[in-house]
């Protein structure tokens, strides 16, 4: 993971975030249940990465690799037969990896109401070549003023990863030295 907290120069032409913009929308079913009955949160997980992945994949123009999936929140449970939503964009561009903000919104079958938010995450994808290596991507380009506030909160995740890493690296290297561990 580089030391990078902003988005660095690139030569790659920029893209817009309308572009790779994704949902994807899937009933659920009884397989996807957990012991209590209502979908299991994994179910939920497989989703959102693959709507992140899509977007991704859209926006770098080729592979991408999920790296890390942050701030998963669960905000009400899904049941069987609920349409569910997953909705991706990119927020936020490194040198080659990219911050998807995802929001999960479920529509209750037997309700005749709004679809309801029933989960969020950010997850890190980084783009790579044929041999698994990073390869540089095009920096996206908010075009609205909330695309904008996304973008600026995607920094701030990105410089508190990129700090926690820093402290728990030092701490792990001062137990090491102390002969701690
Ligand atoms: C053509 C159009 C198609 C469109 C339609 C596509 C449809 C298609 C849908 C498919 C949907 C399925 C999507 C599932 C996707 C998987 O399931 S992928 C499988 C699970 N993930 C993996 O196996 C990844 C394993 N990890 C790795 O390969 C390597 O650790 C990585 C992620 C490539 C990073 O490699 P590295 O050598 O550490 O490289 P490094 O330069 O340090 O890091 C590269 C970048 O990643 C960042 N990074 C690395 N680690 C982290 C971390 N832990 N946290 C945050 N950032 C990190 C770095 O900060 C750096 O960012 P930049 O500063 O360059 O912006």
């Amino acid at each position: 993971m580089t030391d990078q907290a902003t988005t660095p120069e690139s030569d790659i032409p920029g893209k817009p975030t309308s572009a790779s913009r994704t949902t994807l929308s899937h009933i659920m079913s009884h397989n996807d249940t957990n012991l209590l009955g209502t979908v299991h949160g994994g179910v939920i997980m497989k989703l959102v990465d693959d709507a992140a992945g899509a977007v991704a994949g859209r926006h770098s123009g080729g592979p991408a690799v999920t790296a890390s999936m942050d701030e998963m929140a669960f905000l009400e449970p899904v049941r069987v037969g609920d349409l569910v939503h997953v909705k991706a964009q990119v927020n936020w561009t490194g040198r080659t990896s990219m911050e998807v903000g995802v929001r999960v919104l479920a529509e209750r079958w037997n309700e005749s109401t709004p679809p309801q938010q029933v989960g969020s995450a950010y997850l890190v994808f980084a783009a790579v070549d044929a041999d698994g290596k990073p390869r540089p991507v095009p920096p996206v380009c908010p075009e609205t003023e909330r695309d904008e506030r996304r973008y600026q909160e995607a920094q701030i995740r990105r410089r508190h990863r990129l700090a926690r890493r820093r402290a728990i690296l030092a701490l792990r290297e001062r137990r090491a030295a102390e002969g701690l561990d």
